[in-house]
């Protein structure tokens, strides 16, 4: 039996007192692709968040590679994709540096980047097709660059875990399928993924698992549903209240589908 990367029993967490996640469990495996979908307000960001230590659990145990959350130390193994930072961050870095940024907990923040830090930043901007922005100011980067910089931050560090907080609101059509691309090669390379988003798009193919919370809880967990026009199995065993929006995000992806390059 394989050790999990991301175990979760008995969630409870919140806000000031407010709880907004209860009595959550989830199990990642090494290699599984898990996506957290959910209405709104549901508490998908708290859930991930929580997971990675930045909201303190009420009840309940979450483990990471094994260890308890509390005396986990490895977070290099970890890379985090937050939801966007929004334009007017007015961070003067270049693309480059804010990938470079990536590398920290890696090489500990006393140590001159050596020659494999540099190495790690261009592949990972290559993975996400901007090796040719490496020395713009992230600024000047549309919204969707500015994702595929922050993905590659997460890249270039080399985890075992990716976690990302709906990297494709708002972005366009071809940083979507940029970064499905380089999801694609870093699940492919035995990575795990855990994955917070409105719809599936052009990640579709990638997902092995769907979980999806409602008001706080885990209302359905199980295999993605079959893209528009698909109809195979009647329906599922649980349906949960958000089939239909659910189904919704399949029917936007659906037209695209023969614009997939892989
Ligand atoms: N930092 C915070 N302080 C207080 N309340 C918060 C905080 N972050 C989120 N909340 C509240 O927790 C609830 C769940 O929010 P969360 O961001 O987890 O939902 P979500 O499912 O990710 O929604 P969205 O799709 O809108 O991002 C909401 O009611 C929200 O207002």
């Amino acid at each position: 039996m394989s050790m999990s990367v991301v175990e979760v029993r008995h969630l409870a967490a919140g806000y000031d007192g407010r709880e907004i996640l209860r009595d959550v469990s989830l199990s990642v495996s090494p290699g599984d692709v898990v996506a957290v979908l959910g209405a709104n307000g549901s508490g998908k960001s708290t859930l991930i968040r929580t997971i990675l230590g930045l909201v303190p659990l009420s009840r309940g145990e979450i483990e990471l590679f094994g260890t308890p959350q509390p005396r986990f130390r490895q977070w290099a193994r970890i890379g985090y994709v937050p939801q966007r930072l929004g334009a007017g961050s007015g961070v003067p870095a270049t693309v480059g540096e804010v990938v470079a940024s990536g590398r920290l907990a890696r090489r500990g923040i006393f140590r001159l980047p050596g020659a494999a830090d540099r190495t790690a930043v261009r592949e990972a901007l290559t993975d996400v097709g901007l090796l040719d922005r490496i020395n713009d100011p992230v600024a000047t980067l549309s919204g969707g660059q500015q994702q595929r910089t922050l993905i590659a931050r997460a890249l270039a560090g080399k985890p075992d875990l990716l976690v990302l907080d709906e990297p494709n609101a708002g972005v366009d059509a071809a940083s979507q399928e940029a970064f499905a691309a380089a999801l694609t090669r870093f699940a492919g390379n035995g990575g795990t993924i855990v994955l917070v988003l409105h719809e599936l798009g052009p990640l579709r193919p990638l997902i092995g698992r769907t979980v999806v919370v409602h008001d706080g809880r885990i209302a359905h967990e199980g295999p993605p549903p079959e893209p528009a026009g698909h109809h195979a199995e009647p329906d599922h065993d649980h349906v949960h209240p958000h089939a239909d929006e659910v189904k919704a995000g399949i029917c936007e992806w659906a037209p695209t589908e023969g614009a997939k390059s892989y």
